[in-house]
């Protein structure tokens, strides 16, 4: 007697899985069957996640070796550190769909993926480093929050200690403005005027309007992202404003105010032309950065190369 031949599920069989996969609320994970648009969609924000996160450690980077004393620079350093970590845990993300980390760098340093916008500002005073850690990691954290609940498993697993060492970078940022408020005229209108530049490119880290947004309304429906962009800069907005007051500085938006109604703040209108003129490469530090990520990788290519062979020299 013949063995049974196993039946294989149609395509459309497969696509029903995956659909009610997705209406139940469960993970995808990297053995199952997905749509081809899904995993090409979570490789391209997956990948700009990752290429953000190691972009990111140069604004703060640039002052490791300028940080005031001995602790703020073992904290910069450890910070600048986990940022380099979430990178590779984002680039492992992606491997699991298929992707190649060398491939994903050199789209990066081609400039056909992107990176977020706000790594592109330059960091003028030691203040830009808490302001960063502020606002930048706080605005990460309300972003990434929800994406612990994204519906590919490995993006979601990887969000949860990202946004644990988030948080814990947010008030590392927090703490050094508050000191540095209590200090001389001179350092609180420093964390006066990096608050005044880092303010609305924090807002635009949130991505375009929702009816000027693309990737929005299928990745919602897929579970990838959980809320909308406004949805998700109204909630930082109505985080930092309070924020902001207890650190005794000013937002520099005239039209910030309370809406009695909604319990929510109103904002003023974002540049979208600079954020446009910022992610399609002119901001003011796109050149440096990618100069600076493509040199690491070429300079360092001879520790890849000799990384590579003892490992297959070790597996063979
Ligand atoms: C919300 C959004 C960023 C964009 O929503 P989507 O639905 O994906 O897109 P949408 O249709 O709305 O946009 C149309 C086009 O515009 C692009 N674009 C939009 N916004 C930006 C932008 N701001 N910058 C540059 N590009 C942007 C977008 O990709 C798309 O282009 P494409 O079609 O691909 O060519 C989403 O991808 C997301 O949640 N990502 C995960 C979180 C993440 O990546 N976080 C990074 C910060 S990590 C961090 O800060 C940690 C840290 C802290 C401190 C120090 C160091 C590190």
């Amino acid at each position: 007697m013949s063995a049974p031949t196993a039946v294989r599920p149609t395509e459309d069989e497969l696509q029903a899985q995956f659909d009610a996969t997705i209406a139940a609320d469960r993970r995808i994970e990297p053995r199952d069957w997905m749509p081809e648009k899904y995993r090409a969609g979570l490789v391209r924000q997956i990948a700009q996640h990752a290429h953000s996160e190691i972009i990111g450690m140069q604004p703060e980077g640039d002052w490791l070796l300028r940080a005031p004393s001995l602790r703020r620079k073992a904290v910069l350093l450890a910070k600048v550190q986990d940022e380099a970590g979430h990178g590779m845990y984002l680039y492992s993300a992606a491997e699991t769909l298929g992707a190649d980390r060398a491939d994903l760098t050199d789209k990066l340093v081609t400039g056909k993926q992107k990176y977020s916008s706000i790594f592109n500002y330059p960091t003028l005073t030691y203040a830009d480093c808490g302001v960063i850690g502020w606002l930048v990691d706080g605005a990460a954290i309300c972003n990434q929050v929800p994406l612990c609940r994204s519906s590919y498993g490995p993006y979601a697993r990887a969000m949860i200690r990202v946004c644990k060492e988030e948080s814990f970078h947010q008030r590392q940022g927090y703490e050094l403005l508050m000191t540095m408020m209590r200090g001389t005229p001179e350092q609180r209108a420093m964390v006066q005027d990096a608050v005044d530049r880092w303010w609305w490119p924090s807002l635009m880290m949130f991505g375009p309007p929702d009816d000027d947004s693309p990737n929005s309304a299928q990745s919602m429906a897929w579970g990838v992202k959980r809320h909308s962009n406004d949805e998700l800069r109204q909630r930082f907005v109505d985080m930092s404003v309070p924020q902001a007051a207890a650190l005794g500085v000013t937002l520099p938006d005239p039209e910030l105010a309370l809406d009695e109604t909604t319990g929510r703040y109103r904002f003023g209108q974002i540049d979208w032309t600079e954020f446009k003129q910022v992610i399609s490469g002119n901001g003011p530090c796109n050149e440096e950065r990618i100069t600076r990520r493509r040199a690491a990788r070429d300079d360092n290519a001879w520790v890849t190369e000799a990384a590579t062979a003892y490992a297959a020299k070790h597996s063979a």
